[in-house]
C-alpha cells in the first residue's frame, strides 16, 4: 500500500490525483491533504478519503479546519502553518507526496519530502526553476525518487526511464500547446483580458498555470525544468508547438531514431505513472483513438510575440540567481495581471525588466535564492504600483 500526502490537495492536479487514488483502495491511500486556505473544499475532500491529517498554510485557518472536520464527524487532524506542512511532508506516515502546490510556495514542502527520501511525484515547476540544482542535490543525497508530472517531462520520463534508454540520446522537444493566443500578433495581444487568457483550448489548469502558457512562459519554465530533470543543457532542449495537445513530449537519439509519449489531455494518465511506476495502472482516461482525432499539426514558438520563452532561455543560460528572479518577477506579474492591475504585456515587460535589473548571484545556497526571490518580488510590486490603475 502507498501512503500519500497530497500537497495542492484542492487544485487542479490535487483532484486529479484523489480521483486517481480513488479507483486503487487496494493500494494507494491519501493519508495527508494539503491546501492554502479553501477550507470547505479541504474538509469535502477530507470526507471522502477520510485522511490522518489535513493542513492549511493560512494560520488564521486553523480553528475553521479544525472545527469543520470535527462538525463531519471526521477525527483527521487539523494542521496550519508552513512549519506544520514541511513537518507533513516528512512525515514517516507517508511515502509519497504529490507536489503540486502552485508556485515557489511549495519549495519549502518539496524540499522537506526529498530530504526524507520519499517518492517525489512533482508538479510544482517552481521550485526547480527556483532552486533545481539544490532540489535534485537534496533528491541524490537522500535516495529520494522523483518522478516528473508535468506532462512533457512525465512523457520524456516514460521515453528515458534509465540511464540505457538515455544512449545515444542528441536532444528532447518539448511540445506546447500554443495556448489561447496562438497565432495572434503581439500588437492583437495588448487588449485580452484574464479571462480569455485562463480559457486553455486543451488542458484544464489552475489561474497561474494558465495564463503562463498563455504567455508561453509555462513552456520557459518547462525548459528550465527539463535541464535539471534529465541533466541537458538548453542548447539540447526545443520547444514545438503543437496546438492538438497529444503528443506530450519528444526524444531523439543520434541513430536518426524520435520516440513520442502520446494521449489524451488529462493529467491523470501522468499521474497513475507516478504513483505506480514502472507498473501501469488504470488512472480513468481513455486510449488514444488517432482516427478519430484526424491530425497532428506542428510549428515554431512565435517568440516576438511570445518573448516570455526566449527569457526563460536567457535566464537559464545565464546561471546563477537568474532563474529565481525570472519566477519570482513572473508569479508577481501573472499574479497581478489576474487581478486586472496590469496588461497582458506587461507580463513579459516585467520579467525582462527584473532579469535586466536584479543582481545574478551565484545560487550557492537556499537562502542566496530565497534573497533574489524576495528581492525580485519587491522591485516588481514597486515597479506594478506605479503602472497600475489606482
Ligand atoms: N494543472 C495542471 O494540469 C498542471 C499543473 N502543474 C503544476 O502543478 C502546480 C499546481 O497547479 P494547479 O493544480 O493547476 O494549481 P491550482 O491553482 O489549481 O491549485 C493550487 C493548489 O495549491 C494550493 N496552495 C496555494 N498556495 C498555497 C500555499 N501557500 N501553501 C499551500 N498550498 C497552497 C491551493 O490551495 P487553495 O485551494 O486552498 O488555494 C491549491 O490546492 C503548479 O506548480 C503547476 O505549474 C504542472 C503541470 C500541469
Ligand atoms: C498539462 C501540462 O503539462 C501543462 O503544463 C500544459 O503543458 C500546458 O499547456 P501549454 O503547452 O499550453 O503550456
Ligand atoms: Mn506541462
Amino acid at each position: 500500500m502507498r501512503r500519500v500526502a497530497v500537497f495542492g490537495a484542492t487544485g487542479s492536479i490535487g483532484t486529479s490525483a484523489l480521483d486517481v487514488i480513488a479507483r486503487h483502495p487496494d493500494r494507494l491511500r491519501a493519508d495527508v491533504l494539503v491546501a492554502g486556505r479553501n477550507v470547505d473544499a479541504l474538509v469535502d475532500l477530507c470526507r471522502s478519503h477520510r485522511p490522518a491529517h489535513a493542513a492549511v498554510a493560512e494560520e488564521s485557518a486553523y480553528a475553521a479546519l479544525r472545527d469543520g472536520l470535527r462538525a463531519v464527524g471526521l477525527d483527521t487532524r487539523a494542521h496550519a502553518g508552513m512549519a506544520a506542512i514541511d513537518a507533513l511532508a516528512a512525515d514517516a506516515g507517508t511515502d509519497t507526496v504529490v507536489a503540486a502546490i502552485v508556485g515557489a510556495a511549495g519549495l519549502s514542502s518539496t524540499l522537506a519530502a526529498a530530504r526524507a527520501g520519499k517518492r517525489l511525484l512533482l508538479a510544482n515547476k517552481e521550485s526547480l526553476v527556483l532552486a533545481g540544482d539544490l532540489l535534485m542535490r537534496t533528491v541524490r543525497e537522500h535516495g529520494a525518487d522523483i518522478v516528473p508530472i508535468d506532462s512533457e517531462h512525465n512523457a520524456i520520463f516514460q521515453c528515458l526511464p534509465d540511464s540505457h534508454a538515455r544512449a545515444g540520446l542528441t536532444r528532447i522537444q518539448l511540445t506546447a500547446s500554443g495556448g489561447p493566443f496562438r497565432g495572434r500578433s503581439r500588437a492583437e495581444l495588448a487588449g485580452v483580458t484574464p479571462a480569455q487568457a485562463v480559457a486553455h483550448p486543451k488542458w484544464s489548469m489552475g489561474p497561474k498555470i494558465s495564463v503562463d502558457s498563455a504567455t508561453l512562459m509555462n513552456k520557459g519554465l518547462e525548459v528550465i525544468e527539463a535541464h535539471h530533470l534529465f541533466d541537458l543543457s538548453s542548447d539540447r532542449i526545443g520547444v514545438l508547438v503543437h496546438p492538438q495537445s497529444l503528443v506530450h513530449s519528444l526524444v531523439e537519439f543520434v541513430d536518426g531514431s524520435t520516440l513520442a509519449q502520446l494521449g489524451l489531455p488529462d493529467m491523470r494518465t501522468a499521474l497513475a505513472v507516478g504513483f505506480a511506476w514502472p507498473e501501469r495502472i488504470v488512472s480513468g482516461v481513455a486510449g488514444l483513438d488517432l482516427l478519430a482525432q484526424g491530425r497532428l499539426d506542428f510549428e515554431a514558438p512565435d517568440l516576438d510575440a511570445f518573448p516570455c520563452l526566449r527569457l526563460a532561455y536567457a535566464a537559464l543560460d545565464a546561471g546563477g540567481c537568474a532563474t529565481a528572479v525570472l519566477n519570482a518577477a513572473n508569479e508577481e506579474a501573472v499574479s497581478a495581471f489576474l487581478q486586472g492591475r496590469i496588461a497582458f504585456l506587461s507580463i513579459p515587460a516585467l520579467v525582462e525588466d527584473a532579469l535586466q535589473r536584479m543582481s545574478h548571484a551565484a545560487a550557492d545556497s537556499l537562502d542566496a535564492l530565497l534573497d533574489a526571490d524576495a528581492a525580485t518580488r519587491a522591485a516588481v510590486r514597486e515597479a506594478i504600483s506605479r503602472e497600475a490603475t489606482p
